[in-house]
């Protein structure tokens, strides 16, 4: 559904992105991985629309989106959350859902979630989001008052707030401890359940190993192997691209 044909980011000499091509199925969930600074971020980047590739395509079911503007991709179905975690901290959990659900501009939302809190609609999406996200008892508490690991789901359930086809996961568990990150999983696999494809960007191996039905690994901005995770696991390339990063070689193996 979601492919990539040899795209590629540089950033003067920085080849961040390095002609990758990869294909997603519909209803998978897909583990991108590697060591620091190996493009992962920049690909999501790509496909969202926040940067422009400097060679390659991004395709969702055939329609070419390279040259779309970023909300035009929202609508097509292409919702993410982010590394460092980006909510409207004045706004309530309600409102941040509310303004997602609507696709409002941050410029907007603001003015538009006080008219949520004065009588606004209510919607049942939103109450089913709360639901599983598990904030319903947050809901009119505002965001920057959350817990961490609450501002993580709200990240995530706002993303789902614009009904995408993909949704991009950047490291949803960092920070989390294990305990957060096993309900993590739990929470993409429900997503996957709902037809939702993910693709899942994350160091913790327990977890992308654990739930991706398929791995691709990057290294230096180019993908180095592509499998099951016991395949990619068992790379040989792999597992040297791993030696000597930050995260170790044994965190790879003993997912
Ligand atoms: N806007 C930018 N300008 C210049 N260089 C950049 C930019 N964004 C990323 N890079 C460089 O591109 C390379 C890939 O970065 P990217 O953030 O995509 O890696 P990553 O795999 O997501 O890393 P991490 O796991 O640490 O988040 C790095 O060398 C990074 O410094």
């Amino acid at each position: 559904m979601l492919a990539l044909d040899s795209l590629s980011k540089h950033f003067g000499g920085v080849r961040a992105v390095d002609g990758i091509s990869l294909t997603l199925k519909e209803g998978e969930i897909f583990g991108l991985i590697g060591p620091n600074g190996s493009g992962k971020s920049t690909t999501i980047n790509l496909i969202t629309g926040l940067y422009t590739p400097t060679t390659g395509t991004v395709r969702l079911d055939g329609r070419d989106l390279t040259a779309m503007a970023q909300h035009e991709r929202t609508a097509m179905g292409v919702a993410r959350t982010f590394q460092n975690i980006r909510l409207f901290g004045n706004l309530t959990v309600a409102e941040n859902l509310w303004v997602a659900q609507n696709g409002h501009e941050q410029r907007r939302a603001h003015f538009l979630g006080r008219w949520f809190r004065a009588g606004g609609e209510h919607s049942p999406e939103i109450g089913e989001l709360l639901k599983f996200s598990r904030l319903h008892s947050k809901r009119d508490v505002q965001a920057s008052a959350l817990s961490f690991g609450e501002m993580r789901r709200l990240e995530m359930a706002r993303a789902l707030a614009s009904r995408p086809r993909v949704l991009l996961l950047d490291e949803p568990a960092a920070g989390a401890s294990r305990e957060d990150g096993q309900i993590l999983a739990e929470r993409i696999r429900e997503t996957r359940d709902r037809g939702v494809t993910v693709l899942l960007i994350e160091h913790m191996m327990e977890l992308v190993m654990g739930i991706s039905d398929r791995v691709a690994v990057l290294n230096f901005g180019r993908k180095i192997a592509e499998g099951s995770p016991a395949e990619v696991q068992a790379n040989a390339d792999v597992r040297a691209a791993y030696l000597g990063s930050k995260h170790k070689d044994e965190e790879l193996i003993h997912a």
